[in-house]
């Protein structure tokens, strides 16, 4: 039986061998350089009970941006003492969640917060929290605009040029409750270059150096978040995500720095569930006008996968039953959403496929589930799990049932 037969589509299916041997392809590059390490999941590239579990095995840490993904994480009994809670506008409660859950790390990210959570620990007098100030060092990685994160007009993170990252260590650094451990920047994601990487590196070690003179401050946790490209159709040619931090890793050990050489925390995010996951979908109607792209339908869209909407994202399909068969046409795979920029493939190169053809949409496994919405109200898909040969239902298809749930009468 296929996975389509078995699970219904569409469906996420990801291949967890994958999504392992990535872990372990950055681990092996840390332990080559003999960096202290953690490879921090940015869980909201893909946040459900199993992967948190799967990120658990690995032994990798993870990042959480909301109360949500702290909330799941915490019914997959992760590691607390291994989860960094980011978001640059963590709620009053969220920080309360995190408190009472003994998250590992909080990154700040800004003054309010920085007053929210001082003040929250002097209720609890005994308590201190590891933390890490989140800063914008003012390098644009080059990606879409929706992706960078690291220019100093970002929303992110306390802004270096002005003076502002000093003065929240100056801050922290003076809080006896909070115990800094270093500094956290990302500046965007799906970026190919290593140059960002490399030259926010440096940036970073700079900013180090000067605290540790000026402020007396030792660090003891560099974070240089996520980002790492990944292919997406055979047009894509990014470096192995792991050659990323290769270079980064260089870039540290030839620094000359006046500590001894803080623990290197990266949070990858796409480069670890992106490559390992694709989307099944069952075709149905086709509509051919002469001289025109037909369009071939499928039985989901940007419900499920919003990033070719979102971010014009290029994907890549190929037909399930036969993946390596030959194109012999182009066509715009669609879905089936109220929408006409419901456009999962604008030029999907596929051979001719008829209504209950089973397509696959490969790569699709960060920010595909996790974006997805009820809009039209559909239900959100099934995911699916595959390791030796196994198959496993991680996360059932939402029902009818599901969608109303929340709805009350107004009669
Ligand atoms: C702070 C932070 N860390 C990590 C990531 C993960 O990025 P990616 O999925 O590109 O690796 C993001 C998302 O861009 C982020 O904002
Ligand atoms: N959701 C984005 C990336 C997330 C950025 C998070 N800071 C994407 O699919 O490309």
């Amino acid at each position: 039986m296929t996975l389509a037969q078995q699970f219904g589509t569409p469906a996420y299916v990801y291949d967890v061998a994958a999504i392992r041997a990535q872990f372990r392809a950055f681990a092996k590059v840390f332990k080559a350089h003999h960096a202290k390490y953690a490879i921090s999941y940015a869980s909201k590239a893909f946040a459900t009970v199993a992967m948190y579990q799967v990120a658990a095995q690995e032994h990798a840490h993870v990042d959480v941006v909301s109360g949500g993904e702290l909330y799941t994480a915490q019914a997959a009994q992760f590691p607390m003492a291994h989860v960094s809670f980011h978001g640059n506008n963590k709620s009053e409660a969220e920080l309360q969640q995190a408190l009472a859950a003994h998250v590992g790390t909080i990154i700040i990210d800004n003054f309010h917060e920085l007053d929210l959570l001082a003040d929250l620990l002097k209720q609890q007098p005994a308590r201190t929290q590891d933390v890490l100030l989140r800063v914008t060092p003012g390098i644009s990685a080059h990606t879409h605009a929706y992706d960078q994160t690291g220019q100093t007009d970002s929303k992110f993170g306390f802004d270096v040029d002005s003076g502002q990252a000093k003065a929240a260590a100056t801050r922290v650094l003076a809080d006896p409750q909070l115990h800094l451990l270093g500094i956290h920047a990302h500046i965007g994601s799906q970026i190919f270059a290593v140059k960002g990487f490399v030259a926010a590196a440096k940036r970073l070690l700079a900013i180090l150096t000067d605290w540790h003179e000026t402020l007396d401050f030792t660090p003891t946790v560099l974070n240089l978040g996520g980002g790492f490209g990944i292919a997406y159709t055979d047009s894509d040619d990014p470096l192995p995500a792991e050659d990323f931090v290769a270079a980064i890793l260089d870039t540290i050990a030839a620094a000359d720095l006046p500590f001894a050489t803080p623990a290197i925390w990266i949070e990858p995010g796409r480069s670890i569930v992106g490559p390992a996951g694709y989307q099944l979908y069952t075709v149905g109607s086709r509509k051919d006008v002469p001289g025109l792209k037909p369009f071939v339908a499928v039985d989901g869209g940007m419900g499920d996968n919003i990033r070719p909407a979102l971010y014009q994202a290029d994907y890549q399909a190929v037909p399930a039953a036969d993946p390596h068969a030959e194109a012999t046409e182009t066509v715009r795979l669609v879905g089936k959403y109220c929408e006409s920029g419901d456009i999962l493939i604008d030029q999907a190169k596929l051979p001719h496929l008829e209504a209950g053809a089973v397509v696959a949409v490969l790569a699709t496994g960060a920010y595909g589930y996790s974006m997805a919405s009820n809009y039209n109200r559909n239900p959100r898909p099934a995911v699916v799990f595959a390791e030796n040969g196994q198959a496993k239902l991680v996360v059932r298809r939402e029902s009818y049932a599901d969608l109303t749930k929340n709805d009350l009468s107004y009669l």
